[in-house]
C-alpha cells in the first residue's frame, strides 16, 4: 500500500476497525499478502536492539528483547521499571528527544522498535530505520519482525503467530499446545540428538540411519521409559540399533562427552 494512503488512515483502534483491507500486509483486492514473512529462529546474542520510547510498551519490549540481545532504550522519559533495568545493567538507557535525530542510535542496530507516544515520530523512526537497513518491530501491527507466542521444551521450540490478527488467539493456542507438549518432547529431542551422533559413527547408510530414528520416535515404550528416566529411555532406544553394530554401543550409558540431562 502506498505510504501516503497509510498515513491518511486514522490511528489506534480506528485503524483496526477500518477493516483488514486497510492494513499493511493485506492487498487491496482483499488477498492476503503475507508471503514475505518467513518464520526464522534468530540468534540475537551480541546483536543490538534499539527501542524508541521508554513507556509501558517500551518497557515490555525491553524485557522481551533483553533476554536475547543488547538493548538500548532511547526516550525523553523512562518508566520506573526501565530505570531499574538500567540500574542492574539489563539495558542501556539514553535520554534524548528523538526528533533531533536517530542516525547514531541506529548505527550497528539489528532491530529497531519505534514505541514512543508520538505516532508521527514512530512513523518517521520506522522509515529512518528501514532506510538504514535496520529491521523494524512495530507496536501497532505487523512489522518486518513480528514477535510470536513461544512454547519451549528443552531444544524443542514452537512459535505461534496469527500475523497480528489476534494476539489473544496466539496466546490461547500457546496455552493449548503447552498442555499437549510435555517435557517428554524435550527429552526425546535430546535423546534423538545423541542417537544420531552415535548412528553417524556406526551406521554407514543414511537411509538406514533415518529409518532407525523414526523407529525410535514411533516406539511408545521409549517415550514411556523416558518419562521414568532419561537412562531407561536411552537404553530402550539403543535396542533399535542393529545388533552387530550395537555391540560397541553401551546402551545403558550415554556416550561420554555427549549432552544428557541429569
Ligand atoms: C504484532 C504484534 C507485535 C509484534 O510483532 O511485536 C502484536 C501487537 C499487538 N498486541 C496487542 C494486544 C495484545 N497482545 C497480547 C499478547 C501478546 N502479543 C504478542 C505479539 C504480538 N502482538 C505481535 C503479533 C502476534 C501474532 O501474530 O499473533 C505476544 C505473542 C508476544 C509479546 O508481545 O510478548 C503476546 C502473547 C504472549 C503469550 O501469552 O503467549 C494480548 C494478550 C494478553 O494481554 O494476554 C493482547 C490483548 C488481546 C488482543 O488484542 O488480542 C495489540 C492491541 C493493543 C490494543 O488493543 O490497543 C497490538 C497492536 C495492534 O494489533 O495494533
Ligand atoms: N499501552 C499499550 O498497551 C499499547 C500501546 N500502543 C502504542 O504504543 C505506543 C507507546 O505506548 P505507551 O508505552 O503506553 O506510551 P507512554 O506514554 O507510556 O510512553 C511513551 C514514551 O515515548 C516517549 N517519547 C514521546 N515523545 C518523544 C520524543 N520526541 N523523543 C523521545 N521520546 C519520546 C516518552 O518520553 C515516553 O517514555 C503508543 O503509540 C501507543 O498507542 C500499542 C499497543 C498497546
Amino acid at each position: 500500500m502506498p505510504e501516503g494512503r497509510r498515513r491518511g488512515i486514522p490511528e489506534g483502534r480506528d485503524l483496526r476497525l477500518s477493516g483488514p483491507l486497510q492494513r499493511e500486509g493485506v492487498q487491496e483486492d482483499g488477498g492476503e499478502d503475507l508471503t514475505g514473512h518467513l518464520p526464522l529462529l534468530l540468534d540475537l546474542s551480541g546483536r543490538k536492539v534499539v527501542i524508541f520510547g521508554g513507556g509501558a510498551v517500551g518497557e515490555r519490549k525491553a524485557r522481551l528483547f533483553s533476554e536475547h540481545a543488547r538493548v538500548t532504550v532511547a526516550s525523553l522519559e523512562f518508566s520506573p521499571g526501565l530505570q531499574e533495568m538500567a540500574e542492574v545493567g539489563a539495558v542501556d538507557i539514553l535520554e534524548v528527544d528523538l526528533w533531533s535525530g536517530a542516525a547514531d542510535l541506529l548505527r550497528e542496530a539489528f532491530i529497531a522498535v519505534p514505541a514512543t507516544s508520538d505516532k508521527e515520530l514512530n512513523r518517521w523512526l520506522e522509515e529512518t530505520a528501514k532506510a538504514a537497513g535496520v529491521l523494524v518491530n512495530r507496536v501497532d501491527g505487523v512489522g518486518e519482525v513480528t514477535v510470536p507466542s513461544v512454547v519451549r521444551r528443552g531444544p524443542v521450540v514452537v512459535a505461534i503467530s496469527t500475523m497480528g490478527e489476534s494476539p489473544a488467539l496466539a496466546r490461547r493456542l500457546r496455552e493449548r499446545i503447552e498442555t499437549v507438549l510435555d517435557e517428554g518432547y524435550g527429552d526425546m529431542a535430546r535423546l534423538l540428538g545423541e542417537m544420531r551422533g552415535v548412528l553417524k559413527e556406526r551406521v554407514a547408510d543414511q537411509g538406514e540411519r533415518r529409518r532407525i530414528l523414526f523407529e525410535i520416535i514411533s516406539d511408545d515404550s521409549v517415550w514411556r521409559l523416558l518419562s521414568e528416566s532419561y537412562e531407561k529411555g536411552y537404553k530402550r532406544a539403543g535396542e533399535h540399533i542393529p545388533p552387530d553394530e550395537r555391540d560397541s554401543l553401551d546402551a545403558g550409558d550415554p556416550p561420554e562427552g555427549l549432552h544428557r540431562r541429569d
